[in-house]
């Protein structure tokens, strides 16, 4: 429950469309943007068939657009409908709470960080005019602009949700792409926080089973279960000094995708399947890490995966689904931008140079009143 002599607790909504492009995440925390004090409703409102494709067919031509074009435009327009969407109908579970501010990621369809870049699109003017909220959104600019990849930036609140457990803890969020945060024991009162983005995280196993079954992902690991790792082909996906490269780093959801669907093109559905759930489980474990971690916690839609997480299990050890501690594995990343727009009105950093190599700690975002 909230303390009540806590004088900056305010009502904050996040907002997050991840890689995956299924939808919109929606989440209601009571936070000081140093913790999270209450929780409040969260949702996902997905995305339809039609706007996935566009956005997907965005996606692929990212790098050759200007953002002046007309579709992209219409396209932005949708995206940020479909927030206002999901705020009025998170607002709609608890009308007695008045959210005070909104967090709105935008929907990432470019993220090169070698040139200091990363697109996301989403309207914060029309978010904010049809919400009558103030919006902080651009989150990952300033970052970028000091340096730094501009990514991660969940561990800010990895890091505030496992204050108090004192030992080596890796928190794993697996949607279309994964990331990493790792938490070094806590000494003295002090503890290292670490992260990156440890490879494919979904993303090429759901265009994979789209591909052969038509769906938009191996639901249940369907396909995986019933397949064979081809050892051959694994290795050729892992062969990339990506995953030799040390922390922090991080990816586009189109980083891999060409040769790897290459590298698996020959083999059947099932066997393609059960080989990328091995290499998003293979590059997580050869993540170079300073720390090895005590247990393993997984966020994010891949914790839905049985097939991915017991070959997790089976590599890393001590594995769970982060609901076991009471948290919503599906709300985090919006729950992150709430806390980060907090952080952002109290001008505190969201992120730092062994997060995201920024050359300084920054404050992440930009208002909107
Ligand atoms: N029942 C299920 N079986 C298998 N996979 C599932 C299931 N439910 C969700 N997923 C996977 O989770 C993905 C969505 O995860 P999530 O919402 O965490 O990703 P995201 O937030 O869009 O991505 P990112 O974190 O990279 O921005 C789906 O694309 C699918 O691959
Ligand atoms: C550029 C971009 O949108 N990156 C996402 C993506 O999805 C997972 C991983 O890659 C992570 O680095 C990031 O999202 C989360 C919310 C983050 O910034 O922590």
């Amino acid at each position: 429950m909230a303390d009540p002599g806590s004088g900056d607790l305010r009502w904050a909504i996040g907002l997050m469309s991840g890689t995956s492009l299924d939808g919109v995440d929606a989440a209601l925390v009571l936070t000081d943007g140093e913790r999270i004090a209450e929780y409040g409703p969260a949702l996902t409102l997905p995305y339809d068939q039609m706007l996935r494709d566009r956005l997907r067919l965005i996606l692929d031509h990212a790098a050759e657009l200007s953002g002046s074009e007309v579709d992209l435009k219409d396209v932005e327009r949708e995206v940020t409908l479909r927030h206002v969407e999901a705020v009025t109908a998170l607002r709609n579970m608890v009308p007695e709470i008045v959210p005070e501010i909104i967090g709105f990621h935008g929907q990432t369809i470019l993220h090169q960080p070698e040139k200091g870049r990363s697109w996301q699109i989403g309207d914060g003017t029309l978010l904010q005019e049809q919400c009558g909220i103030p919006v902080i959104y651009d989150f990952r600019a300033r970052d970028l602009e000091h340096g730094g990849e501009g990514a991660p930036l969940v561990p800010v609140l990895h890091a505030a949700l496992l204050e108090r457990d004192e030992r080596s803890v890796a928190v794993l969020n697996i949607g279309g792409v994964a990331n990493v945060t790792l938490l070094g024991p806590v000494r003295g009162g002090i503890r290292q926080i670490w992260a990156c983005d440890t490879g494919p995280g979904n993303a090429l196993l759901d265009d994979w089973a789209e591909r052969h079954t038509g769906v938009a992902c191996d639901t249940d690991g369907a396909l995986a279960s019933k397949g064979t790792v081809n050892p051959d082909v694994l290795e050729r996906l892992l062969d990339s000094p990506y995953f030799k490269r040390p922390m922090p780093k991080s990816l586009d959801r189109l980083s891999f995708h060409g040769p790897a669907m290459e590298a698996v093109q020959g083999l059947s559905a099932e066997d393609g399947a059960a080989t990328l759930v091995a290499f998003t489980v293979e590059a997580i474990a050869r993540t170079p890490m300073d720390v090895m971690p005590d247990k393993w916690l997984v966020a994010g839609g891949g914790r839905h995966n049985p097939v991915l997480m017991e070959r997790l299990r089976l590599r890393l050890g001590n594995v769970a689904s982060v609901d076991v501690l009471g948290w919503d594995g599906d709300a985090l990343e919006a729950q992150c931008f709430a806390l980060l727009a907090v952080r952002y009105l109290r001008q505190l950093p969201s992120s730092w140079p062994q997060t995201t190599g920024t050359r300084q700690a920054c404050v992440a975002g930009r208002a909107i009143v």
